[in-house]
């Protein structure tokens, strides 16, 4: 049928509503990436953001040209190389950093930790030094270790603030929700499992214990069905076949991830994610549980609730190649 109003039929098409007012600046770092680039397309739609700035040491004016030809409110800006981070940096309230080398076949995400400890220390540095009052996602990996990097950079610089410095763990929950919706035939939409722990290997803790609608599993299912969670990066990597690691999908969940922060910082009340911070939960310093948002990143911390014997199992199995992690990463930053 022929419509005669185009205004009426262009507006919802958009998926935004074009009298929303936000003025908030996302910076994403590593934006030409893998993760970088879908990520950047997910918040060009997102109406919570005015400015998008895209740092990268490649490719970024091609990037920002592409994505600058989109309808939707968010005013792109390109920067390249380590002249222009400062200019990227300027006014953000949310930096996300995707910066580093992904996995291949047969490597752990600790095995990033060579090339990838540096790339985010002087990125934290400018950031700490620009914007010391953004929040920052980490997404690069060994995320156990960059993000107590990420703190220490903060502190020696004198403007740590724990709320503030968050690895992001969202695609670990993003994962269970899927599979589990799978494995009990459940509306996706509709489940919630908390992942707490850290980001890697046997450090993923889904608690499956306590998902939403509640679910319960043989313990053989249980079992490989949290192995599964645990190992689903490697699952990606694999099938990539050398070609990388996970990228759609975590864009996605980074994209999830600065939608709920973004809405939290401009006053939405109860919004709440999982997310690696500072911790005294347990005995390692940082740990993932279920926080909630607000105005300066994390406005507290909610931890795990009761586990189960399996689930208290997994976190003392866990613990030490998680401290082991946090060490590393924070003799990194000392050093
Ligand atoms: N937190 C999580 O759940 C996940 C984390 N990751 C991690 O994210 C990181 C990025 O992955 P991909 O995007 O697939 O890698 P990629 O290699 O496709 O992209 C990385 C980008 O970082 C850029 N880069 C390198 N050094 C930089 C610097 N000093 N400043 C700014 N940009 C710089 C590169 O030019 C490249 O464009 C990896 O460390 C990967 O392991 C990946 C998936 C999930
Ligand atoms: O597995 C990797 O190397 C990337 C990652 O962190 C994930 O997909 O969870």
């Amino acid at each position: 049928m022929f419509r005669s109003c185009a205004a009426k039929v262009l507006s919802p098409a958009r998926g935004f509503s074009t009298t929303t007012q936000q003025l908030n600046k996302v910076a994403v770092l590593g934006a030409a990436g893998g993760i970088g680039q879908p990520l950047s397309l997910l918040l060009k739609t997102s109406p919570l953001i005015s400015r998008l700035s895209l740092f990268d040491i490649v490719n970024t004016p091609g990037v920002a040209a592409d994505l600058s030809h989109i309808e939707t409110p968010a005013h792109v800006t390109g920067h390249q190389g380590p002249e222009q981070l400062n200019e990227a940096l300027e006014g953000c309230d949310v930096v996300l950093i995707p910066a580093g080398v992904p996995r291949k076949p047969g490597m752990t995400r600790d095995d990033l930790f060579n090339t990838n400890a540096g790339i985010v220390k002087n990125l934290c540095e400018a950031a700490a030094k620009t914007c010391p009052n953004a929040v920052i996602g980490i997404i690069t990996n060994p995320v156990n270790s960059t993000v107590p990097i990420a703190c220490e950079v903060y502190k020696a610089a004198g403007v740590y603030d724990w709320r503030k410095i968050i690895g992001v763990t969202t695609l670990d929950i993003v994962r269970s929700n899927t599979f589990v919706a799978e494995k009990k035939g459940l509306d996706v939409t509709s489940v919630n499992v908390p992942v707490i722990g850290g980001h890697s290997g046997i450090t993923i803790i889904p608690l499956l214990s306590q998902a939403t609608p509640a679910v319960s599993f043989d313990d053989e299912v249980l079992e490989k069905l949290t192995d599964r969670i645990q190992n689903a990066g490697t699952e990606v990597v694999n099938a990539k076949a050398g070609a990388g690691s996970a990228t759609l999908s975590m864009a996605y969940a980074a994209s999830r991830f600065c939608n709920s922060l973004l809405e939290a910082m401009n006053g939405k009340e109860g919004v709440v994610e999982c997310a690696f911070v500072q911790s005294d939960l347990t005995e390692a310093a940082y740990f993932a549980s279920p926080v909630l948002l607000g105005k300066n990143g994390v406005e507290k911390n909610l931890g795990f609730g009761s586990l189960s014997d399996y689930e208290k199992q997994l976190v003392a199995k866990a613990m030490p190649e998680l401290v082991g992690n946090i060490k590393k990463g924070e003799a990194f930053a000392a050093s």
